[in-house]
């Protein structure tokens, strides 16, 4: 098939994703797909408040509404076997992400679409190119700027956090600092704050995002993850930096200059009342770091992520009859050959699933390999033991419970926070097994949903008055960035904090 690729190439807030969205608008037949949930949403309610009929497709819900041609999705959801006249693919850069980069790359290469229209920053432009070249693909390219400029303060907060202002957002890349921050704020100036993070699900952090929009309450200033560079419309007049380090599941290292600059650009939405946006560190020794950052062109993206499909994999297996799953896995990345452009995408979390689930009986090797994309929090206990209590379920043919009683109301400490988190999480994974496998073996989809809505209200609730001290996870220091020899240290990869 011959395609038309229209690459929408930019920085933060230049209008990318709402060109790509007026050519899927008036699409017969369209795809919207997406990083993120929020994202995902955001593009449904848009087109059905404008009367264009569009249904929704996450791995948690699939809301189908009546003689809607068009369809807003997560990237991992997206089909390549319907045939669309348009297909947008938002934040393409992604494809160069550790993890998830192989969702993009297979999009781009197998959706089928008239037109795609791909929204991201120059980063992967080169490759883009060669891909096309070798697809037979024709490319335009249109280059979007920054609607409003984007300025460094020099003055910085002088490492005092009573110098925040109205309008600001405070970025901190750990869910304890993102707590102290708006403690150390609320204790200390009239300001109130919402906050945002990771783990927060997408209705939660939208409540949040509108509480800190709306202009006629206190609260007036947003705490927030990494998590703010996505998504969400937020009328940030300034983005300050708490730190610019942060843990990368290995060791801290410093923010990566392309990280920074999509969260420095948050500030000064177009439609927003600021007529620049600006933005700053706490500390004035992390100062030189962010306009480095600025100051720096994308990098250029040699290699994007891959990832086999499971009849891939399968095939593999069929050679390898005496190996597990985990072992088929182990062998297929040691074995597999990929050409320049592409590398084999991170995967811890599905081999430490993999493993989980080794001694698990009666279960096929699809059913493995399913499994393991789960939306699991590999890093939390109990989510690791809710998936093997229905892997395990799933595996003897009993229908999957919820077990899980609803808490009494919102949280009084972070540990009750905390464990409000987990069992969204918990109920979210439910949800997605419920919509891969078979409706009798995850019966309790409805009654998962009607939690899960219920638990994203009393966050929203908790998060409103939680003026608490966070659970110490980590050491309490501020962690400097290393150097090594060419300036900065710069990660191994572009894993960022996506816990959806
Ligand atoms: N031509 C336009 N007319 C009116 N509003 C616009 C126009 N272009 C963009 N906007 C608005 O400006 C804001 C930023 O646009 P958009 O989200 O498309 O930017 P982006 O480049 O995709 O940013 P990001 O990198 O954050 O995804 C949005 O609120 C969008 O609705
Ligand atoms: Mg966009």
């Amino acid at each position: 098939m011959k395609r038309k690729v229209v690459y929408h190439c930019g920085p933060t807030n230049s209008g990318k994703t709402y060109e790509a969205l007026q050519r899927f608008k008036e699409a017969k037949k369209g795809i919207y797909c997406g990083p993120l949930r929020l994202l995902a949403m955001e593009v449904f309610d848009k087109m059905n408040s404008l009367g264009v009929y569009c249904s929704l497709l996450t791995g948690q819900e699939k809301k189908k509404v009546p003689f809607a041609n068009h369809v807003s999705c997560t990237i991992e959801m997206v089909s390549i076997d319907e045939m669309y006249d348009v297909a947008v693919i938002d934040e393409i850069q992604m494809m160069a992400d550790a993890t998830r980069g192989f969702a993009w790359t297979r999009a781009l290469l197998g959706v089928k679409a008239d037109e795609i229209h791909l929204c991201g920053d120059p980063s992967v432009l080169d490759i883009v190119r060669k891909i096309c070249a070798e697809t037979g693909d024709e490319l335009e390219v249109h280059h979007c700027e920054r609607f409003k400029k984007l300025e460094v303060e020099a003055k910085t907060l002088l490492g005092d956090l009573k110098n925040v202002k109205s309008g600001d957002c405070v970025v901190a890349f750990s869910r304890r600092e993102i707590f102290e921050v708006k403690l150390a704020i609320e204790k200390n100036t009239k300001h109130r704050c919402c906050v945002i993070y990771g783990a927060l699900p997408p209705e939660t952090r939208r409540q949040q995002a509108n509480l800190f929009n709306d202009q006629d309450n206190e609260f007036d200033v947003l705490v927030a993850s990494d998590a703010v560079g996505m998504g969400l419309n937020l009328n940030i007049r300034r983005v300050v930096f708490y730190n610019l380090s942060k843990y990368n599941g290995d060791k801290v290292v410093p923010v990566p200059a392309t990280q920074v600059k999509q969260i420095a650009g948050r500030a000064g939405r177009r439609g927003s009342r600021f007529p620049v946006g600006l933005t700053t560190t706490l500390h004035l020794d992390d100062l030189a770091y962010l306009i480095e950052c600025l100051k720096q062109p994308f990098d250029e993206i040699k290699k994007v992520g891959l990832f086999p499909f499971f009849e891939q994999v399968e095939s593999f297996a069929a050679q390898l009859p005496d190996l597990n799953f985990p072992k088929i896995l182990a062998k297929f990345a040691e074995s597999c050959r990929l050409d320049g452009m592409y590398f084999l995408c991170k995967h811890d979390h599905i081999k430490k699933v993999a493993n989980m689930l080794e001694k698990v009986k009666g279960l096929s090797l699809q059913d493995r390999f399913n499994f393991c994309f789960a939306p699991a929090n590999i890093r939390d206990p109990k989510s690791m033991y809710h998936l093997l209590r229905f892997a395990s379920d799933y595996g003897q043919k009993v229908p999957a419970s919820i077990a899980m009683g609803m808490p009494k109301g919102s949280a009084r400490n972070d540990s009750e926070l905390l464990d409000l988190e987990t069992k969204h999480q918990v109920l979210s994974m439910y949800l997605w097994l419920s919509h891969q496998f078979d409706y009798e073996r995850f019966p309790h989809g409805k009654k998962a949903e009607a939690m899960a809505t219920d638990i994203a209200d009393l966050l929203g609730q908790s998060l409103i008055k939680a003026n608490w001290k966070p659970e110490t996870r980590q050491t309490a220091s501020r962690p400097k960035p290393r150097k090594n020899e060419d300036g900065y240290e710069r990660p191994k990869s572009l894993i960022t904090s996506y816990e959806e």
